[in-house]
């Protein structure tokens, strides 16, 4: 897969293409859906697909001090996009100057001169262009003009819920990680470095890998969870968490308020290794919800509920993954 930042990477003997746009946070399954159209279109055309996305997030530039939380990191979407078949990644600089092109120069300007694009696929509820008045109907009427096809595809829905973004965001920020993976088709990832705690959690017979993640990350709602956990990088590590396989774990996330914390913190005990993970790029996979986060009245009591967490996340993950498996 190639990348592509901004329209100056388009090579110059670029030809025709598929395309598909949208910001794709999450790579949910209706992007997935979406996606694998635009890679089909274009292998049955012959030519490449490219998956046009944004960054910062149009929300940033369009209401300034807004940010949604992030579901996705732009090198985790292009992964995403990879896996899914996708052969240009290309990612707008979303300025005040993109924002402010009207849909019949988008369409013209960066669609027809830049991309010559022979086909977009993308959702029913699509829009572009300055103030988003660009619809589907309208890039059809232009399509028409300048010789290319639109393919406006229904969005996947499922019990009265159309998978979207937002929907996923306020299933994390509610903590139903469960309802964020039926969603996502995979569960929820937090990335990040990991860094130092008050280095109580080994004294405590835990000890637990603090996440630091990218600002705006989408972190699910203060409590314990079960949750794969990986070592994305750079390695190597000294001790048995393997770079690279996925490893059980317990992971807490809030204030730890037995011990009158203040900070946030994301922390994972992974329950079959022991290793030295400081500075290491790792990754928390999110599977279901245990508990929400409490204060306890002694140090032992919240130890024996640590226990119990650790037993339930090892038999719900090796649960899940047999059914996965099987
Ligand atoms: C599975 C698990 C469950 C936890 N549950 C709670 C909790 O309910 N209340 C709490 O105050 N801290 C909870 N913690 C966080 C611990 O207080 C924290 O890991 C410990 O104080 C070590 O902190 P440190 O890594 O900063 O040294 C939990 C940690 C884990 C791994
Ligand atoms: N459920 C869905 N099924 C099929 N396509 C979808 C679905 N949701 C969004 N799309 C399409 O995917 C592309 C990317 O959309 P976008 O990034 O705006 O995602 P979104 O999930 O709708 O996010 P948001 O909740 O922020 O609106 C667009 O072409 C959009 O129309």
């Amino acid at each position: 897969m190639q990348r592509w930042r901004g329209l100056d990477d388009v090579p110059a003997d670029w030809g025709r293409c598929v395309l598909t746009i949208g910001v794709f946070d999450g790579v949910h399954r209706g992007h997935a859906q979406l996606i694998s159209r635009a890679v089909k279109a274009a292998s049955e055309r012959g030519i490449p697909s490219v998956l046009m996305t944004f960054d910062p997030h149009p929300m940033e530039v369009v209401r300034p001090g807004s940010h949604p939380a992030q579901l996705t990191t732009l090198a985790r979407r292009a992964e995403l996009a990879e896996e899914l078949g996708i052969d240009v990644f290309c990612v707008m600089p979303f300025t005040t100057e993109f924002m402010k092109l009207t849909p019949e120069r988008y369409a013209h300007e960066i669609l027809v001169e830049r991309l010559h694009v022979a086909e977009v696929v993308v959702g029913e509820n699509f829009t572009f262009g300055k103030k988003a008045a660009g619809t589907v109907d309208m890039l059809r009427q232009i399509g028409g003009r300048f010789g290319f096809a639109v393919d406006g595809v229904n969005l996947l829905a499922e019990h009265t819920v159309t998978f979207s973004s937002t929907y996923i965001r306020s299933c994390v920020d509610a903590g139903d990680v469960a309802a964020a993976s039926e969603a996502l088709g995979r569960p929820h990832r937090v990335e990040g470095v990991v860094v130092h705690g008050d280095g109580r959690g080994r004294e405590l017979g835990f000890p637990t890998a603090n996440i630091a993640p990218p600002m705006h990350s989408a972190i699910p709602a203060d409590g314990v969870y079960a949750a794969w956990f990986t070592v994305l990088g750079p390695g190597p590590v000294i001790g048995t968490v393997a770079p690279g396989e996925r490893h059980l774990a317990a992971v807490s996330i809030g204030t730890n308020p037995t011990f009158s914390g203040r900070t946030r913190t994301v922390e994972a005990f992974v329950l079959d290794g022991e290793a030295d993970l400081y500075g290491q790029h790792v990754a928390v996979d999110f599977v279901e919800r245990l508990r929400g986060m409490e204060k306890f009245d002694s140090v032992e009591a919240l130890i024996v509920q640590m226990g119990r967490d650790a037993e339930l996340a090892r038999d719900l993950l090796t649960r899940a993954d047999l059914h996965h498996r099987g």
